[in-house]
């Protein structure tokens, strides 16, 4: 399985402290910002400090993703240089993170430029989710992000726990990535200092399939990580599940009956799914 991405977050590239800190965060993967959060008169100064910064500090494990600049505002074509250049002179990008992704073709043209990169793409617009199929079929699409702020902003929706104005677009987009293997990680929850509230909607993500969640900040990381790792509960069902399912077969039967419930060869899919998972997250800590 591929490697865990419960916790995903984002550091503006023009914050030098932050961008240093994340060394010693327990996040799976850092979005390194040149986008929304950082300001104009900030932007060329961002680059630089980030490609420094992929080039010297050591991130670990954390899967490394810079969002640059759409292609359609003055930065997008300098940050997709300046991040070709940091590769070349020995920087480490996993990833680069496409925002405002209307449609596939969106993604040809980054991808002509970072010949070697993987690309991900930010879901934030109505077009996009509409395109979401296409967007996700693309050959060198390796995941999705949910982009919920900049989605409200176009549906003109309000804030709600329960996200309901979101849920046909999350469908939608959690439809795509599912159908053609990719990862797609929900979007990010504004209150930061809202623990409750984090963690009812991280629950919500894990409930719909999402693999992970987007965050702002690093007090939210321990509440993505706990709703995205299988629970006790779960690791122990599964457990349970597959030796029901082994003795049932080993007594010529094709279902067995654990708890009330059926298991068949689908649930036993699942549970050894569940059970690497927790695997690939216990790794991370050795
Ligand atoms: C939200 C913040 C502006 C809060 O900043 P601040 O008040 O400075 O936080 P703290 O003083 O509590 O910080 C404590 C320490 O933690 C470090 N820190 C803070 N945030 C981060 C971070 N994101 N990554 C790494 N480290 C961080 C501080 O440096 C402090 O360290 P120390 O000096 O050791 O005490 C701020 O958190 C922030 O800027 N967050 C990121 C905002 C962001 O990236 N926004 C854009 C992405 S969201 C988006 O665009 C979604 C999408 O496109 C959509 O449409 O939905
Ligand atoms: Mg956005």
């Amino acid at each position: 399985m591929s490697r865990p991405c419960r916790s995903v977050l984002y550091i503006p590239g023009s914050k030098e402290r932050a961008l240093e800190k994340a060394c010693t965060l327990p996040c799976d993967a850092i979005i390194f910002d040149l986008e929304d959060a950082v300001a104009p008169d900030e932007k060329a100064h961002a680059r630089d400090l980030l490609a420094r910064a992929l080039r010297d500090f050591d991130y670990g494990g954390r899967l490394r993703i810079v969002r640059i600049n759409g292609f359609d505002t003055e930065w997008g074509r300098a940050d997709a240089a300046a991040m070709s250049t940091a590769i070349a002179g020995g920087a480490r990008i996993d990833a680069v993170l496409v925002p405002k992704v209307n449609r596939a073709a969106d993604l040809d043209t980054v991808a002509a430029l970072l010949p070697g990169a993987d690309l991900w793409a930010m879901m934030e617009t109505a077009a996009g989710m509409l395109n979401a199929a296409e967007i996700a079929a693309h050959p060198r699409l390796k995941g999705m992000v949910m982009g919920t702020n900049d989605l409200a902003r176009e549906l003109n929706s309000r804030f709600r726990a329960d996200r309901l104005p979101m849920q046909a677009g999350l469908g939608l987009c959690l439809l795509a990535a599912k159908a053609h293997g990719k990862l797609i990680i929900d979007g990010v929850y504004n209150a930061f200092k809202d623990e409750e509230g984090l963690w009812a909607e991280c629950h919500q993500g894990r409930d719909m399939g999402f693999d992970g969640k987007t965050l702002i900040h690093p007090a939210q990381l321990a509440v993505a990580n706990a709703a995205f790792a299988p629970s006790e509960a779960e690791i122990d069902l599964a457990r349970r599940q597959i030796a029901a399912y082994q003795a049932a077969v080993a007594e010529g039967r094709g279902v067995a009956v654990l708890d009330g419930r059926i298991v068949e060869n689908l649930h036993v899919a699942t549970a050894r799914a569940t059970l690497a998972r927790a695997e690939a997250i216990a790794a991370l800590a050795d």
